[in-house]
Order: C-alpha cells, then structure tokens, then sequence
C-alpha cells in the first residue's frame, strides 16, 4: 500500500462562466446549462423547458453573442470574465507563493457553467493530493441563483469520490471592510483619471426576479448592505449616490428600480455627467462591459447627459487582489 502523501490545501475560485466564443452554437451551449439550473429559473420545469427549447434558445443566442462579440478581446483573450478570472487565480497563486499564508495551497479558478468546469477542477485538486479545499464563489452578495449553485455543482462532484475533501466555503461579503474600502479607492482612482467631475454616482446591481427576493434570497438586502457602506465612504467625494439593478430578463418583475430606467431619469432631471459602478461584479464581463458601459451609455446620451463613465470592476488591480487575499487568509485560519 502507498504511504498517503502529504496532506495539501486547495483553492477554487469560481465565478459564473461564460461562452466558449461568441457564435450562435457557443452561446446556446452556455445558454442552455446556465437557464437550466432550476436554481436560476424557478419556474416549473413542465412549464420553462418547451419556453427554453423552442423560443429563448433560438432567439437569444443571436442577441446574446452580438453583445459578447462587442466586448470579446476586451481583457486579455476572449471573455473577459473567464481573463479576469484566471488573472485573479494567477496573483493569488504568486500571493500564496510568497509565503503569505504560511502554507503553501494549490490554487485553482473554474466556472460553475462552461469550461473549465468545477467538477474537472475539484478532480485535479483531489488528484494532487488536496484533501481540504477551499472554494471562494466570487459573488460579494449572496443569492440562491448565484452562491449556491457553487455550493451544488460542488457537492454533485463530491457525490462521485470515494475519498471526499474536507471543504470550506466562503461567505458573501457584502459588507466587509476591505470590499468597501477597495471599491471606494477603485472610485477614487478612476475620477481622478475624467476629464469631467461627475455629479452622480450610480451603483448598478444585477438583477433578481423579485419573487425569489419574496421567497426569501436575501440578495436585495446585501446589494443594500453594499451600497449603503460604499455610499457612507464616498460621501465626501461625489454628490449624489444611486442605486439600481440591471440585466433584467423576460417579463416578470424583477428588482427595482432598473438601471436603464435610472440612467434615462437621472439625465432628465439635468445630470449631466454620470459615473457607474457595479460592485456586484468581481469581474468585467458582457453585463458591465456591455450593458452598462454601451447600451445605458446610449439610453443615457439619448435622455440628454453628456458625459458618462464607467468604472471598472475590481477585477485583478491591487485593490480586487486585496480583497481575495484578505478573504482567503481568513477563510483558512485553523488550516494553514
Ligand atoms: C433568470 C435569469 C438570471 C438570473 C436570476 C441571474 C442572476 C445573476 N447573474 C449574475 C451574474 C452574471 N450574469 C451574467 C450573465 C447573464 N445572466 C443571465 C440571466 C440571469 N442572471 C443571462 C441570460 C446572462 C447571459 C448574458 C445574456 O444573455 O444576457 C454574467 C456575465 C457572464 C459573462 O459571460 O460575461 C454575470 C457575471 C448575478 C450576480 C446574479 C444574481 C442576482
Ligand atoms: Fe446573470
Ligand atoms: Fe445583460
């Protein structure tokens, strides 16, 4: 019998994954598994998978991968979430590598839709020895439809080892400090580099349906708890904060108020120079890149503002990199 080798630490960030290419058979792929989960579409199956088949995933797929075409390449190659991301695994493995933690983890990044897959991640982990892994959903607010189907596509691998990890999950983190801190210095950084001085900050969430927020997701609450935090640290620096929620998708309600409808009111009112900011993305990807900063860009000009920014997502600058890090040596006190 082998001698078992040393025991090994590992780390899996996961973010929401994202086509492979931006064509229609690419998308629909991704489409497909994402607006199956029934985590992220509440609706009886009987009911939402003929809608699926026959119209959303012959219509959106064209829609879809002409706003990802629009931002592909963006950051790196490809997706920008899936750069960002792997960018950020990256910068934690130098972290880990320098001996920040006192021990050494093997850090890993994977998509809970897509490639690379969570499963494949947990199994290279595993197969290298790790048997305490720690596995960081990069949603800084929790909801069912995002958080914990991290927790289910982990489990559904953990369902097929004979000799299952030990496991630690970190939390959402609406409201930590080092979040607040890091994304009122990303603010900072930015207006200091406009040629305009803005008049209004909008922070702009995803979107939930607001029946999931009934039943209880308490996602509504932590976009709050962020906004209120990072609102309370900008006070002095820009006059008006708002918040709002985008990406809405088919024709229930979902949170209000929309982010499309903000941006076309605050320009009535007479704003004229507009950032926005979306927290809620750990990284850039086609919601912020495209939806914010091309399409409400337009409803914006077209309402009458002038000038308007976006801010970029944490992502892997010096200040996103504080927040993974800070998370993470938390997260493993006791195990490194
Ligand atoms: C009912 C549908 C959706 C729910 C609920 C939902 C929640 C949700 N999503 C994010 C983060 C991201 N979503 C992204 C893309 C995206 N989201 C939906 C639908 C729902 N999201 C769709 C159909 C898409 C694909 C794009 C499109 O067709 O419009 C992304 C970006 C992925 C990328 O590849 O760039 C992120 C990130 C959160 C935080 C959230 C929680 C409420
Ligand atoms: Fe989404
Ligand atoms: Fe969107």
């Amino acid at each position: 019998m082998n001698a078992p080798s040393e025991p090994k630490i590992g780390i899996l960030l996961v973010n929401l994954g994202t086509p492979d290419a931006t064509d229609f058979w690419s998308v629909r792929r991704y489409l497909k598994e994402f607006l199956s989960d029934p985590r992220v579409i509440e609706a009886p199956r009987w009911l939402w998978l003929p809608i699926l088949n026959l119209i959303v995933l012959t219509t959106r797929p064209a829609r879809s991968g002409k706003a990802y075409a629009s931002i592909w390449n963006r950051i790196g190659e490809g997706s920008p979430l899936r750069a960002v991301t792997q960018a950020q695994a990256k910068k934690l493995a130098a972290w880990v590598a320098a001996g920040n933690l006192g021990a050494q983890p093997i850090t890993e990044w994977g998509m809970r839709y897509g490639k690379p897959s969570i499963a494949e991640k947990l199994d290279r982990l595993t197969a290298v020895g790790c048997d305490r892994i720690l596995i960081f959903p990069l949603y800084p607010q929790y909801s069912a439809t995002t958080t914990a189907t991290v927790g289910d596509a982990v489990f559904a691998a953990l369902e097929k080892m004979r000799v299952q990890p030990a496991l630690r999950i970190v939390p959402a983190y609406p409201d930590d400090p080092v979040y607040i801190a890091a994304l009122a210095q990303s603010y900072r950084d930015f207006a200091g580099t406009l040629s305009f001085v803005p008049d209004t900050l909008l922070v702009s969430f995803h979107g939930l349906p607001q029946s999931y927020a009934d039943r209880g997701d308490p996602y509504p609450q932590q976009c709050t708890a962020t906004f209120t935090a990072l609102a309370a640290a900008l006070a002095n620096d820009v006059k008006l904060t708002k918040m709002s929620f985008q990406s809405r998708f088919g024709r229930a309600e979902w949170l209000k108020p929309y982010t499309a409808d903000m941006v076309q009111s605050l320009a009535r009112e007479g704003r004229k120079n507009l950032v926005v900011m979306a927290p809620g993305f750990a990284a850039d990807c086609v919601e912020t890149l495209e939806e914010i900063d091309i399409e409400n860009r337009h409803f914006f000009r077209e309402a009458g503002g002038v000038n308007y920014a976006t801010v970029p997502c944490l992502n892997d600058s010096v200040e996103g990199m504080s927040v993974i890090y800070h998370l993470v040596a938390r997260e493993l006190q006791g195990w490194t």
